[in-house]
């Protein structure tokens, strides 16, 4: 097998007496599009920090394309872009100037060529020679995607790369990031777009207080975890609760279940029990209920 892209093994670690990290074992292959997803203060952040050797975990080990971060940290750093979650740019420098000192910080120096293709695949070069303080915070934050490229790394990381990014250009970013998946670069994505990391990542870690919660492919996710939904409108809702409903608003009832052949004996049953059936919606599984669901149960 090759060397996994990432390789996170028991890593740890506490800000005072609060656990940001408690023991996170984690592989991603190379070429894998690999979603990182949990609520607030989950621990995704600190986990993308200690990658970029920004946080140093209280023990265990975490490397980049069999590089540890800590002991080789020269050539895991080579190895991964990361575009941050925080816009924090020096506000004088021009776009192009900005992504030429990034180019030099990895020791590349006639980089122009490479820049012009980036900027031109964010839609950025008619922006090449403003200053980062005239651009709008979309615009900031295809610069840090620009500026985690600039050295072509085979690993990136991408912090809620979407976070006040409008929807057409959301897409736009998407594109670009889908054909870098494509050409071998291995994406991870931290979002809570939870549609987007349905549509994109091929695998998904969920994040709860520093722990993994569910670790699995998009797809066994949504099989495993999520199951159908029937919501009925009813002149008696009462009725339907009584029949294992849970009420929402409007005289609305939902229904869980594993598969639709159970569908036929639920209506049969609200029918017998006289509920009154006005209107109903079938729902599909989706990455925002298995979401739920997991969070729930951990
Ligand atoms: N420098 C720090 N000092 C103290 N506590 C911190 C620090 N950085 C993060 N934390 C805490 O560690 C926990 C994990 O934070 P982290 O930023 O990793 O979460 P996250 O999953 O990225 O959240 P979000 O979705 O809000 O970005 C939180 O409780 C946070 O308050």
């Amino acid at each position: 097998m090759s060397t996994p892209a990432i390789r996170i093994q028991g890593v740890s670690k506490h800000y005072g007496s609060l656990k940001a990290l408690g023991g996170v074992d984690l592989e991603v292959g190379q070429g894998e599009f690999f979603g990182l997803l949990g609520p607030n203060g989950a621990g995704k952040t600190t986990l993308i920090s200690a990658l970029s050797g920004l946080v140093r975990p209280d023990s265990g080990t975490l490397a980049i394309m069999g590089h540890d971060v800590v002991a080789d940290y020269r050539n895991a750093r080579r190895n991964l872009g990361v575009v941050p979650q925080e816009l924090v740019f020096d506000p004088f420098f021009s776009v192009r100037e900005l992504l030429r000192i990034q180019s030099g910080y990895f020791g590349i120096r006639s980089n122009d060529d490479w820049i012009d293709e980036i900027l031109a695949s964010l839609d950025l070069t008619h922006k090449a020679g403003a200053n980062m303080r005239m651009l709008s915070g979309g615009m900031k934050r295809r610069v840090l995607v620009a500026q985690a490229l600039v050295h072509r790394p085979p690993v990136i990381v991408l912090d809620e790369p979407t976070a006040g990014v409008d929807v057409e250009l959301r897409q736009g970013l998407w594109q670009f990031i889908r054909k870098l998946n494509r050409d071998g670069h291995t994406i991870v994505l931290t979002t809570h777009y939870l549609e987007e990391a349905e549509a994109l990542c091929g695998r998904i870690a969920m994040l709860k207080a520093g722990r993994i919660v569910a670790l699995d492919t998009t797809a066994n996710l949504l099989r495993r975890f999520a199951t159908h939904s029937l919501a009925v409108r009813l002149e008696h809702p009462g009725r339907g609760v009584e029949l294992g409903g849970s009420a929402g608003e409007g005289g609305w009832v939902d229904f869980a279940f594993d598969s639709y052949t159970e569908v036929e004996a639920l209506l049969a049953r609200l029918r017998e029990a006289g509920a009154g059936l006005v209107e109903m919606r079938l729902g599909e599984p989706d990455l925002e209920r298995v979401f739920v669901e997991v969070m729930n149960r951990a």
